[in-house]
């Protein structure tokens, strides 16, 4: 199984984008976002309230030069001090009002938007862990965190802001439009005939906004992958003295996103330049009509005061455009983003009817009814018509040369890929119609690279079984002979850095083996658990897993022959196929493969090896037994040569 820490960056950083589902364009982007309205029902009355009050306080504002028409037209056009006071009084309450309501609108305003974020990440976040694993193989994670972390953020801000400026500008702009077209209809309308051009502006700015922030988000994606694989990794990187090539690559990342940030801005800054220019252009020509208009006398000054006020207000919602189209040319694009994600549907779930088993009604006999897989990116099959039976309790070592298949097997039976042809079933029983949850239960995994989260010891020993107790888990620890565990600075509270980093490999091994093995699951998967021990502790361990082993259907993939003692039986997979099986030591009396694989003998030739049998063969049969290996090697691409024996002592 490829290591999951350590690894080298992917070549490419963009290819793990996938491209849009369905077509592309505008109307995908709108209804992509249109789509996540779903997230704002919960706060439909609150978003009401909000514009209401938002409203209100515009129309407060609005009402200030209708009186300060009034004032200049009468009390201080007749001098009358009295009235000054009383209208003065008025216009302070507005402004008052204006401003509480603005103080609630902003103070409801961040929880709708908040909680609607949250609401999503979290479905996110739990539809990515119902994604099968091919899909995170394809997708490059750095893809998926920036659309979980920024493209999120970006949502919540034209959730919060954009839209809810969007709507009040509009009403705003058609309100004071209206209110100038009744103070003077010619001076209205100019300024209504204003939203021409503007509307121009916009249509443009959007169709090139858009491409640029898609752009950006993409490359953003990409930095943070470029970013994690570099902190996963950072230990080759630096025994390989990769920093200086890094370096060069991460800031060619990192230039892209600059240079794309810069056009974005420039793009922003010349678009709201045409923005501010056409008020002001809109504004001087009202004021020389206006004061003509005055001077003949068509008009009054507290007239030509209230007009060139209310129109002033319009120069917020003008200027404003540029920043909401630009708000919602990057939602809609993160909601692109975001639904590739959603729109990707699970394909390992439970089927119609699936069935749940109980542990008791188990006993565990795993059969592989002419298995064959193959990657969803790859021409050929790893595995082709596999044969195989492990019986109940019995421990089945599966024993293959590098990249011959053997992770893929073990990886089938808790269906983190499905089967591309033929079953494996369990007591009879389809994996396929048991129960997801149930066969997860049921089965209990450690992989050859073992991974523990950021968490205490405690949720990482727990994480398929939440519910086991004190005396459970000091079982599992026993028998992985990770008591250790107890001596850490805050015993199984202690937290584990990131991926368990802050222990040794064979600490993090025996973690892991521990998990597998808590609550002694009916079927046991093992990939070479014991890969990273020394000598001593592998002794310890193995003595504690025949333990183990005793009571529980064992499938193991091991590469040394003190870890095949463990084993009933041996079955030997060379290029997707099991060609033999039986005891250890009868494989090595008969098959000369599998006593190169597991000395320091050379691999036979095919004309070397003896004549086999050709018919395939069932774990079940007490001889060892053989079937043809004469098909060309299968979906490799990396580590395909057969060597011989791994890390091994000769038997
Ligand atoms: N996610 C994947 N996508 C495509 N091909 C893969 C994937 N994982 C593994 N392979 C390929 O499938 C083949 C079998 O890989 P697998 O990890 O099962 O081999 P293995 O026998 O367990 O090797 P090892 O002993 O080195 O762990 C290899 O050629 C590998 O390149």
């Amino acid at each position: 199984m490829p290591a999951e820490r350590d690894r080298e960056p992917a070549p490419r950083a963009s290819a793990g984008r996938i491209p849009p589902a369905r077509g592309t364009g505008a109307g995908r982007r709108l209804a992509n976002l249109w789509r996540l309205r779903r997230y704002l029902r919960p706060y439909a009355v609150q978003f009401a309230w909000l514009l209401v009050a938002a409203l209100t306080a515009t129309a407060a504002g609005l009402a200030v030069p209708l009186v300060v028409q009034r004032v200049v037209d009468g009390p201080v056009a007749r001098q009358e001090p009295g009235g000054l006071l009383r209208l003065g009084a008025l216009v302070l309450l507005l402004g008052l009002v204006e401003a509480a309501l603005i103080f609630i609108r902003r103070w409801m305003q961040a929880e709708s938007s908040i909680g609607m974020e949250t609401a999503l990440r979290a479905d996110l976040y739990a539809h990515l862990l119902r994604l099968p694993t091919s899909f995170h193989d394809r997708w490059h994670s750095g893809q998926l965190l920036s659309r979980a972390v920024s493209d999120l953020s970006v949502l919540r801000r034209f959730l919060s802001f954009g839209l809810f400026f969007l709507v009040l500008n509009l009403v705003t702009y058609a309100a004071v439009v209206v209110l100038l077209v009744r103070l003077h209809r010619p001076l209205g309308l100019l300024v209504a005939a204003s939203a021409v051009p503007l509307f121009l502006i916009s249509r443009r700015f959007a169709r090139h906004y858009h491409a640029a922030s898609r752009r950006m988000q993409d490359q953003q994606g990409d930095v943070a992958t470029l970013v994690e694989e570099t902190a996963l990794g950072l230990r080759t990187m630096k025994a390989y003295g990769r920093g200086p090539q890094l370096s060069a690559r991460f800031g060619a990342g990192a230039r892209a996103l600059h240079d794309i940030g810069i056009g974005k801005a420039r793009l922003l800054a010349r678009t709201s330049a045409q923005f501010d220019l056409v008020p002001n252009l809109t504004l001087g020509g009202v004021l020389v009509a206006g004061t003509v208009l005055v001077a003949d006398g068509r008009l009054t000054v507290g007239a030509l005061v209230a007009f060139v006020s209310l129109q002033l207000m319009l120069i917020w919602p003008v200027q404003s455009l540029g920043w909401i189209i630009a708000n919602g040319q990057e939602a809609a694009t993160a909601a692109d983003r975001i639904q590739e994600v959603l729109d990707t549907r699970p394909t390992i779930v439970d089927a119609p009817g699936a069935i749940g088993l109980r542990r008791t009604e188990v006993r565990g006999r795993l059969v592989f009814d002419r298995v064959s897989f193959r990657y969803p990116q790859s021409a050929a099959p790893v595995l082709r018509e596999v044969e195989l039976t492990v019986e109940p309790g019995e421990t089945l070592a599966l024993v293959g040369a590098t990249g011959c298949g053997k992770s893929t097997l073990l990886s089938l039976v808790p269906r983190l890929h499905e089967v591309t042809g033929g079953r494996i079933t369990l007591d009879g029983h389809d994996l396929r119609e048991l129960r997801l949850a149930t066969l997860r239960r049921l089965v209990g995994v450690a992989f050859e690279e073992p991974t523990l989260f950021s968490m205490s010891v405690w949720e990482n020993l727990t994480l398929g079984r939440p519910e086991a107790d004190e005396a459970e888990v000091r079982a599992a620890l026993v028998l992985a002979q990770a008591e250790f565990a107890y001596d850490l600075p805050w015993g199984l509270a202690t937290r584990v850095g990131e991926q368990g980093l802050s222990l040794s490999g064979g600490q993090r091994q025996r973690l892991a083996l521990a998990r597998a093995v808590l609550g002694r699951p009916a079927l046991l998967v093992l990939d070479d658990p014991l890969s990273a021990l020394d000598v001593h502790t592998e002794a310890l361990v193995e003595r504690a897993l025949r333990r183990v082993l005793r009571d529980t259907t064992a499938l193991l993939v091991v590469h040394r022959p003190s870890t095949v003692a463990l084993a009933d039986r041996v079955a030997l997979l060379e290029r997707g196929r099991i060609t033999a099986v039986g005891t250890h030591s009868e494989l090595l009396a008969t098959v000369p493969a599998y006593r190169a694989l597991l000395s320091a003998e050379p691999t036979p030739t095919p004309a070397s090896a003896p004549t086999r049998a050709s018919t395939p063969v069932s774990a079940s049969t007490s001889t060892p037994t053989s079937v043809p290996a004469s098909t060309p090697t299968a979906g490799r691409s990396v580590g395909a040569t057969p060597t011989a024996g791994r890390g091994l002592v000769s038997s």
